[in-house]
């Protein structure tokens, strides 16, 4: 088998005035990811999602230009199901073929940031097209799944004090979630207001749904400090990503201050930043986004580094269909999977993009057993959308 071609496509999805939310980084005007599809010879086709900004929107077209000119023709002619030999070569660059031949790595091209993105979106393709030449979801191709559904919690709570109890009870409504994650920080300001607005959120909600925070690395060490103090009686889920990304310690700093647990790593790249958050004792939750941590084989070997650590494995999935799938069929073999994320906020991506629907029934999500993702892209939608 061998693969005849690697494309990317960047589809940016304007969402209507009226549903638009103000997230984090301001409206949400649209949302954008690119898509992957690798067609073999034998005309079977993969599909992956990368992703370029961690959130809803974002110019890609930096990633497009990696897939379809850097990583897609040197796969070309590759058999597409040596799924581990092409990661590596992609990890590590150009001199890929001799570190595999001599048997040691130079690892110095797909590392981090845009490159990993990209090669996730290709391995999530690869075991897509892996899964429907070998008539088998994903799940089975590593190893099983530990349960036919797997719960979700709900990621969306921007509303106000005043309103962030109803908001979240919507959702509640919606799905029949068991946990609800609120955003906190840049939308709210201080770790005071911050307090208000999670303190009325648990007492609308009662004692017995899930409650996490998720501050998007915006505090300093101390405010997260001073937030976990003034809301230590609401019984949080967990509080995600207190500081920013890049000071880890700052973030086992923490940790060790609270008895809340700390989620982290979307904003991660790959097995070696997880590892070091295992080591500094800096996270409870492990988040990793499979459009962006290098894709369904790396987020195996995360999965496998949270087992290890005592670390439960609630993959971010904050994206469109494909990533969402990929962190589901992860969450569902791997040890550590525990939560999805299932966003809230308009999102065509997730919505509309596939044929089928990722129905949610008393906050639990059915694992398809339709091969390779399980996922069917409707290509009226690509058309509209794609703009590169
Ligand atoms: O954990 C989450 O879902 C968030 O960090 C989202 O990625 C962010 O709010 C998007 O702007
Ligand atoms: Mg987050």
């Amino acid at each position: 088998m061998k693969i005849k071609s690697v494309t990317a496509r960047w589809l940016h999805v304007p969402i209507p005035y009226e549903k638009q939310h103000v997230s984090d980084f301001g409206r949400v005007a649209s949302f954008d990811s690119v898509l992957v599809r690798i067609e073999t010879e034998c005309g079977l086709i993969g599909w992956g999602e990368a992703k370029e900004e961690v959130g809803s929107e974002g110019n890609s077209h930096g990633l497009v230009a990696i897939i379809n000119q850097k990583f897609g023709p040197g796969l070309v002619g590759e058999d597409p199901r040596d799924i581990n030999r092409l990661w590596e070569l992609m990890y590590n660059g150009c001199r890929g073929h001799y570190a595999l031949a001599h048997g040691h790595v130079f690892p110095i091209m797909g590392r981090r940031g845009v490159s990993i993105a990209a090669l996730s979106g290709i391995d999530m393709a690869l075991w897509d097209l892996l899964g429907k030449h070998l008539d088998a979801p994903v799940w089975r191709l590593l190893g099983g799944r530990k349960a036919e559904r797997m719960a979700a919690y709900a990621s969306g709570g921007w509303a106000d004090a005043e309103h962030i109890g109803e908001q979240l009870l919507g959702y509640v409504a919606r799905g029949g979630f068991k946990a609800v994650k609120m955003r906190v920080g840049v939308i709210d300001g201080d770790p005071v207001n911050s307090a208000r607005r999670v303190i009325a959120a648990r007492q609308a909600l009662g004692p017995d749904i899930g409650l996490a925070c998720d501050a998007h690395g915006t505090y300093t060490v101390a405010e997260a400090k001073r937030f976990c103090r003034l809301v230590e009686d609401c019984n949080l889920l967990w509080f995600e990503e207190p500081v920013t990304a890049d000071d880890k310690r700052g973030v086992a700093e923490v940790r060790a201050a609270t008895a809340i647990p700390i989620a982290a790593g979307e904003s991660e790249f790959n097995r070696f930043d997880f590892r070091d958050l295992a080591e500094l004792r800096a996270a409870d939750v492990f988040q990793p986004d499979l459009a962006i941590c290098g894709g369904i084989s790396e987020a195996m070997r995360i999965g496998a580094i949270a087992a290890a650590w005592n670390i439960k494995l609630a993959p971010h999935l904050w994206t469109g269909a494909l990533a969402f799938a990929a962190g589901m069929h992860v969450a569902a073999a791997s040890p550590a999977g525990w939560l999805l994320e299932y966003s809230v906020g308009a999102n065509p991506l997730l919505q509309e993009l596939a044929e089928e629907q990722f129905s949610v029934q008393d906050g639990l999500v059915d694992i398809p057993d339709r091969p390779g993702l399980g996922i069917t892209i409707r290509q009226d939608f690509v058309e509209r959308y794609a703009i590169a």
